[in-house]
């Protein structure tokens, strides 16, 4: 697992949004051999999603010929809803780019049948030879998608309840409602992401910091789901310094600004 630690939110999603324009156009995708993008939602992608948009309109970057799967989706919320993973990816992302539609997979999580939705995703994926990279960002308690603590790390995609740390975390997007938040979803499983040729996880602020310590410093557990990319042989983490905070191993390079808040013990 790598970690790359850029000084603020804006130049860490900078970062993220170039590397994944670097390895769509090394990859040169065409309609018979697409380049397979797993996607997130969350508020720490929505600078990373700016600027690739940027980047397209400057033809930087095609997505036409990119296949999309988003890691999750909630259960029993209408598509059109403002907050459904739906519309925020249409509204981040896909109506700004040259992506076909046909090519963006989303988990259904109004489908008659869930488990059968969540068995056709994984079959799909599988379709197309895997993920190529998947984007992910992480949850304050340490999860990957909506693999909450105490997912088995061999999980696949499925239906999930979600932890209370997760709702309240939610709820800003739902008025500060409890009540409004989805309790479930249908989200990939952590093999799902294991899986995928490259995984890079975006992180910012401090209220991911513990998240941050837990998944390079702690083992490998299902708790803390995000542990498990300590076991994938290409997984970059990338994250701003505030999100270093916990880190009990001071190597890393710092900037003066976190110098000064961390005092003379890193002189
Ligand atoms: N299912 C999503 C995760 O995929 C996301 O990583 C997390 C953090 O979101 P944010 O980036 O808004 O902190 O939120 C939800 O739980």
């Amino acid at each position: 697992m790598r970690l790359i630690i850029r000084e603020g939110a804006d130049t860490t999603a900078e970062y993220v949004a170039e590397y994944i324009i670097e390895r769509i156009n090394t990859f040169s995708p065409t309609a018979a051999n697409p380049f397979v993008l797993g996607l997130p939602t969350g508020s720490s992608p929505i600078p990373v999603y700016r600027a690739l948009v940027v980047a397209h309109k400057m033809a930087r970057v095609s997505f036409r010929h990119v296949v999309t799967f988003n890691m999750d989706e909630y259960v029993g919320l209408p598509r059109e809803h403002p907050e459904s993973y739906h519309s925020f990816m249409h509204t981040y992302l896909f109506n700004h780019i040259d992506i076909d539609l046909s090519n963006i997979n989303m988990l259904d999580g109004n489908a008659i049948n869930l488990q059968q939705e969540c068995a056709m995703y994984e079959a799909k994926i599988k379709k197309y030879g895997g993920i190529q990279l998947f984007l992910g960002g992480v949850g304050s308690d340490g999860h990957i998608a909506f693999n909450e603590p105490g997912s088995s790390l061999s999980s696949r995609t499925r239906l999930k309840s979600l932890a209370y740390e997760t709702m309240l975390a939610n709820a800003r997007f739902f008025d500060g409602n409890m009540s409004m938040v989805p309790r479930m979803a249908l989200t990939v499983g952590v093999q799902t992401i294991m899986d995928a040729k490259e995984v890079v996880i975006i992180a910012t602020g401090t209220t991911k910091a513990l998240a941050i310590q837990s998944a390079i410093e702690g083992g490998v557990n299902h708790m803390h789901t995000l542990s498990c990319l300590q076991l994938h042989p290409c997984s970059l983490l990338v994250v701003d310094e505030d999100a270093t905070m916990e880190l009990k191993v001071k190597t890393v390079a710092v900037s003066d600004r976190f110098k000064m808040l961390m005092g003379s013990s890193l002189t």
